[in-house]
């Protein structure tokens, strides 16, 4: 399974590209936060009057003017022509779009053939969602743009794969999302994205969402992955935090945190508001199944480990997600999970405590036990640890061939330096921007803490001076949090809305994908 990539690995992944002729606010947003200059196609009102839109689908303006009237030319030429829509060749979203399975429905990967115009319809309702572009192409199937009768409006609609471990995954989905919307986010104030409708279309699990914008990853690489300004991972890191809160509240781990999961969204109140997204691979606190969770460059070391999880994973993840807002670039990019681990044992300076170690199911796949001397206990401040990270030369000793390790993006330095000191090119700072600076330190190192037990809740984080915008003034001492949160208000969450059957296959989702 190493070397697979887990999801670590889906940045190849064909990202939505920019429209700037539907969402401008999306647009003129990213431009700025990016400090980048639109390019041509990026202007939004230059690039409005360059294209003309026909049920959706963009034409250019000559084409368009040629085919305009195409239809009446035909009729004037000849009075028995007839047009119909449905005999129009199929624009094919779906790659690829062989059949191969269900009828024909379904391509090889058990992906829905998605076209044009195709209507996905809720047999239930009868609200129909019209395919009219490919938003993006995930694990568990395809999220396309449609239009929604019901509403006259453009939804995102994830087309879950037509095999039983996404389906039931989709289901999870569905269930935590409708707690988290309806009961834990009524008035739509905690940056999670809303989920409008499911349905099933042709075997297929549709869920329906409000439509967003463009996903960090995206906004990062306009900006050349240079990072973005503090201000604006001030403003991404509240709200994501605040979603957090709410997720921790109702017992959610969201298990896939990354900055692909953050999309920009439209809002009246800010400029630079986001939400997250993508639950299809959440799961409840204390109910977890699977342990191949998280994507790599984002995965926890208790994770790592194999260690007993909870919402402190998502901490973790964000924690990377914020230092890959301000460098632009992922902050642990290791090519295996050992990989992964060993740059963080490097970049924060220190490893897992001894008594995750102990237990851990992993530790021997990564660490060394060196000595026996704190056995019944954590090492003693100062002391070593009875365990050591294991060298690379040792664990290609151990599996008989050469690890694959990742690009270093950035010199090999500590936290502390690597972001007081970016761009690394010496420029002199302003002594706010230092001071600043300094508070994400902190920050961050809340986050990446390694002990789980101590990592940072999201209600503690969102109290830090990096996030209220109080000037920094020495090490940020959380207050303690008195009552856990009840594990799951599980009871009031229908695990099963759609009548299907909750089936444990003991593979996740994730796994299935890499093994099928
Ligand atoms: N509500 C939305 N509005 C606009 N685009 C969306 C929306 N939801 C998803 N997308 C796009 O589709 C992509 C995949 O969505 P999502 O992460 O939910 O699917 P997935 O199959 O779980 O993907 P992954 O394999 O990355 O986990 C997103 O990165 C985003 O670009």
């Amino acid at each position: 399974m190493e070397g697979s990539g887990g999801t670590g690995g889906r940045r190849e992944d064909a990202a939505p590209p920019w429209r700037p002729s539907e969402a401008t606010a999306f647009g003129r947003f990213a431009a700025a936060a990016a400090s980048l200059e639109p390019s041509p196609s990026a202007s939004a009102n230059g690039a409005a009057a360059r294209v003309s839109s026909l049920h959706g689908v963009r034409r250019k303006p000559f084409v368009a003017r040629l085919t305009a009237g195409i239809i009446q030319t035909y009729l004037e030429c000849d009075p028995e022509f007839k047009y119909s829509e449905v005999l129009n060749p199929k624009r094919f979203l779906t790659n690829p779009s062989t059949p191969a399975h269900n009828d024909g429905l379904d391509n090889a990967n058990w992906d829905l053939i998605l076209y044009v115009n195709l209507e996905l319809v809720n047999k239930m309702s009868n609200r129909r969602f019209i395919v009219k572009e490919m938003l993006g192409q995930g694990t568990f199937g395809q999220v396309v743009k449609c239009w929604d009768t019901e509403t006259n409006d453009y939804v995102a609609v994830k087309v879950i794969k037509n095999q039983p471990a996404f389906y039931h995954q989709a289901i999870m989905e569905v269930s935590l999302l409708r707690t988290l919307n309806q009961k834990f986010d009524p008035d739509d104030q905690h940056n999670i994205v809303r989920m409008l409708d499911y349905l099933s279309f042709q075997n297929h699990l549709c869920i329906a969402f409000e439509m967003l914008g463009q996903n960090l990853y995206e906004l990062l690489k306009r900006n050349h992955l240079r990072g973005l300004k503090l201000k604006y991972v001030q403003a991404f890191s509240k709200q994501i935090l605040d979603a957090m809160v709410v997720m921790r509240e109702a017992g959610i781990i969201h298990c896939d945190l990354k900055p692909e999961n953050i999309l920009l969204a439209p809002s009246v109140a800010t400029a630079a508001a986001v939400k997250v997204i993508d639950f299809g691979s959440a799961c409840l606190e204390g109910k977890t199944v699977y342990s191949y969770i998280q994507s790599r460059y984002y995965r926890s070391p208790e994770v790592l480990l194999g260690y007993p999880y909870t919402t402190a994973i998502d901490m973790w993840s964000f924690g990377c997600i914020v230092a890959e807002l301000f460098l632009g670039l992922p902050l642990f990019p290791g090519a295996t999970e050992y990989d992964v681990l060993q740059r963080m044992v490097k970049i924060l300076g220190g490893q897992p405590p001894d008594e995750l170690l102990r237990e851990a199911k992993n530790t021997v796949r990564f660490f060394k036990h060196v000595g026996s001397i704190y056995a019944g206990n954590a090492a003693p401040i100062g002391l070593s640890s009875a365990y050591r990270i294991l060298s690379e030369e040792e664990v290609e000793a151990r599996d008989s061939k050469r690890q694959k390790m990742g690009k270093w993006y950035f010199p090999h330095l500590k936290l502390d330096r690597l972001i007081c000191t970016y761009p690394w090119n010496n420029s002199e700072l302003a002594e706010t921007e230092k001071t600043d600076r300094l508070g994400l330190v902190d920050f961050l190192k809340g986050l990446l803490e390694f002990d789980p037990n101590k990592r940072w809740s999201p209600l503690q984080a969102l109290h830090h001076p990096f996030i209220t915008g109080e000037s920094f003034t020495g090490p940020y001492e959380p207050i303690p949090e008195t009552a856990r949160i009840p594990v799951a208000r599980a009871a009031a969450i229908d695990h099963n809305p759609g009548g299907g059957h909750w089936l444990h296959s003991g593979l996740s989702p994730q796994q299935w994908a890499h093994t099928t």
